[in-house]
């Protein structure tokens, strides 16, 4: 199995590879514009974790925001696609926020869909103040990890398993915390990229999953609240956890 593992930023790339062992096969694959970093699937614990790796992880930091992650998951999945190697699965991963309840800061959450939060139009006749781009007629508004495997991996870390919504703007004020909490019950995070990674995973007919270390709550601009360590920690241990169920996994990945 060939796993790609989008991040933001470099000190995510290399949280998420922490959780995971060194490839000693081939390096990764060189593209134009992306540094990949490579590891490998852990393998099965059941078979005593001394056959060969299962599969490689391949692991990019794209850059903030959902235009950056799709540019860069889009690169990768076509380079390697037209190279004959292509990936057999995208996981956007990387810190978030979590609302207040079910996701506190250093928690991890693993969607159960991945939802374009602020894409749409402004609509002060509607209740909630806001067309979702599907309603406007244009592409969707959310992605579906694969049901089955997004929960199995949400039990292996110990996450929540729920929405993650993807913005372009952090929220900064309880007033938008409040109104994305009820267009979307039971979201449990916000991020930036989830989406953009999906929509270019989508394109190419292929399944993605979307993890997020908690950093921060949703809500009011706190700096000070912000815990990096433990997020970036969380990121670790959830892509180890990831990888463990990965290496193992018999199930189909759609
Ligand atoms: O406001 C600041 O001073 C500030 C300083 C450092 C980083 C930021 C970010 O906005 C990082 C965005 C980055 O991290 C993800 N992230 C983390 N928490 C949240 C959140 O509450 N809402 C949305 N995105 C978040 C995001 O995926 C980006 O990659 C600000």
């Amino acid at each position: 199995m060939r796993i790609l593992v989008v991040t933001a930023v470099a000190a995510e790339r290399d949280a998420a590879a922490r959780g995971l062992p060194p490839s000693d096969g081939e390096p990764a694959p060189s593209v134009p514009g992306c540094e990949l970093l490579r590891r490998a699937l852990p393998a099965p614990q059941a078979a005593g974790g001394t056959g060969g790796s299962p599969g490689t992880v391949d692991l990019l930091a794209a850059g903030v925001g959902p235009a950056a992650a799709a540019a860069g998951t889009a690169a990768a999945l076509t380079a390697t696609a037209v190279a004959g190697r292509p990936y057999d699965l995208v996981v956007s991963a990387g810190i978030g926020g979590g609302f207040t309840g079910p996701a506190p800061v250093g928690s991890v959450v693993v969607a159960d869909a991945i939802v374009a939060a602020d894409l749409g139009a402004e609509l002060p006749g509607r209740p909630d103040g806001f067309l979702p781009v599907s309603d406007l007629g244009f592409g969707t508004s959310e992605h579906l990890p694969p049901a089955a495997l997004s929960a199995a991996v949400a039990r292996a870390v110990e996450g929540v398993h729920a929405p993650v919504l993807t913005v372009s703007t952090v929220t900064g004020s309880a007033e938008r915390a409040a109104d994305l909490a009820s267009r979307h019950p039971g979201a449990a995070a916000e991020a930036m990229e989830g989406f953009g990674v999906a929509e270019a995973a989508a394109l190419q007919g292929l399944p993605v999953l979307e993890i997020r270390g908690v950093s921060n709550p949703v809500g009011p601009r706190d700096r000070a609240g912000w815990d990096m360590a433990a997020a970036l920690t969380a990121v670790e241990r959830a892509c180890g956890a990831t990888g463990a169920v990965l290496g193992a996994w018999k199930g189909p990945l759609s």
